[in-house]
C-alpha cells in the first residue's frame, strides 16, 4: 500500500553531504502496525517525512497504491497526504484553545463539510473519550490527550497512521492504553507505523525494523543491537534463517508470525 524502494535521502549542509538513508526498502501493508526503531541520528524521523510525503528522496521511489508519489508536484503531494495519511505526535499538538471535538475537526475545517461533527464525535467516542467531547486539552491527561490526537489523525479516514514517540511523554500504563487503541485502528484497516525507543510498543505490533546508521534491518532494536554485537547482522535483503527468527523473544499472544511457538 505505502512502499519504499531504494530510498536514498542526503541532506547538504555547508559543504558537507551526509548520506542519512542509504537504499530503504520498506513495504507497509493495510491494516498493519509496524515500528520504526533505531539509535538517534540513524534515519528515523527522515524515513518518517518521506513515507508521510512530507519530503522527497534523493534517489528512489515512494509509492502510494502502487504511483509514484516522488514525482508529484507540491500540490499532488499535500492532497495525496490529506486523502492517505494521519500523524500523530508526542508532544499531542493540540490547540489549547479549542475542546477535543474542534481538535479532531481541525484537519477537515476547510472542507466545511457539515458531517465533520459528527464524525470528530465519533471518533472519540471510539477512543474512549465521548464523555470529554467540550474538554479542552488542560482538561485532559496525557493519555486522553493522545487518544484526541488518534482522533484528530483519523478524522480523514487515512490509510496509514504515521506516528513519531506517540507514547514518550506518557507512562508506562497510560502508553499501554494508547498502544491498545492503535491496534484497533488497525484492525478496521488502517496501517500504523509507530518511530520509536520504547520496547513495549513491539509488544504490540505486527513487525518491528530497526535503522542503523541510514540502513534498515528487520527487527527490534535490542535485536538487531546482539546480532551486530555478536557479528550475526545480515545485510538488507539477504533475508536469512537468523533474521526469521524475529518472534523468539515475544510475549504472549503476539502476531509476529507463529513459527518459533516452541521457542523459550
Ligand atoms: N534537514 C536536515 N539537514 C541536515 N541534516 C539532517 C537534516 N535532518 C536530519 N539530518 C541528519 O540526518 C541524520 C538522520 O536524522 P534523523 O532526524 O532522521 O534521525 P532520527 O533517527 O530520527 O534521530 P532521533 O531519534 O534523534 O530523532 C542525522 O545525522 C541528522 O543530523
Amino acid at each position: 500500500m505505502l512502499e519504499a524502494d531504494g530510498v536514498v535521502k542526503r541532506y547538504q549542509t555547508g559543504g558537507e553531504t551526509l548520506t542519512a538513508l542509504k537504499g530503504i526498502d520498506l513495504a507497509i501493508e493495510p491494516g498493519e502496525f509496524l515500528s520504526v526503531m533505531g539509535p538517534s541520528g540513524s534515519g528515523k524521523s527522515t524515513l518518517l517525512n518521506l513515507l508521510g510525503l512530507l519530503d522527497t528522496p534523493t534517489e528512489g521511489v515512494v509509492t502510494l497504491d502502487g504511483t509514484d508519489v516522488t514525482t508529484f508536484s507540491d500540490r499532488e503531494r499535500t492532497d495525496a497526504r490529506k486523502r492517505t495519511i494521519g500523524f500523530v505526535f508526542q508532544n499531542f499538538y493540540l490547540i489549547s484553545t479549542l475542546t477535543a471535538v474542534e481538535n479532531v475537526e481541525v484537519p477537515r475545517l476547510l472542507d466545511r463539510d457539515p458531517e465533520t461533527r459528527a464524525r470528530a464525535r465519533d471518533l472519540l467516542q471510539r477512543v474512549g473519550l465521548g464523555d470529554r467531547l467540550d474538554h479542552r486539552p488542560d482538561q485532559l491527561s496525557g493519555g486522553q490527550k493522545q487518544r484526541v490526537a488518534i482522533a484528530r489523525a483519523l478524522v480523514n479516514e487515512p490509510r496509514v497512521v504515521l506516528a513519531d514517540e506517540p507514547t514518550g511523554n506518557l507512562d508506562r500504563a497510560t502508553g499501554r492504553t494508547v498502544l491498545e487503541q492503535f491496534r484497533e485502528v488497525c484492525g478496521e484497516g488502517v496501517a500504523v507505523v509507530a518511530v520509536t525507543h520504547d520496547n513495549v510498543v513491539t509488544e504490540y505490533t505486527d513487525r518491528d525494523v530497526t535503522l542503523v546508521d541510514g540502513e534498515l534491518f528487520e527487527g527490534p532494536f535490542r535485536e538487531v543491537d546482539r546480532k551486530m554485537r555478536e557479528g550475526t547482522l545480515e545485510r538488507p535483503g539477504g533475508a536469512s534463517p537468523a533474521a526469521e527468527s524475529a518472534s523468539a523473544d515475544l510475549g504472549p499472544g503476539q502476531r509476529k508470525g507463529d513459527t518459533d511457538g516452541s521457542d523459550p
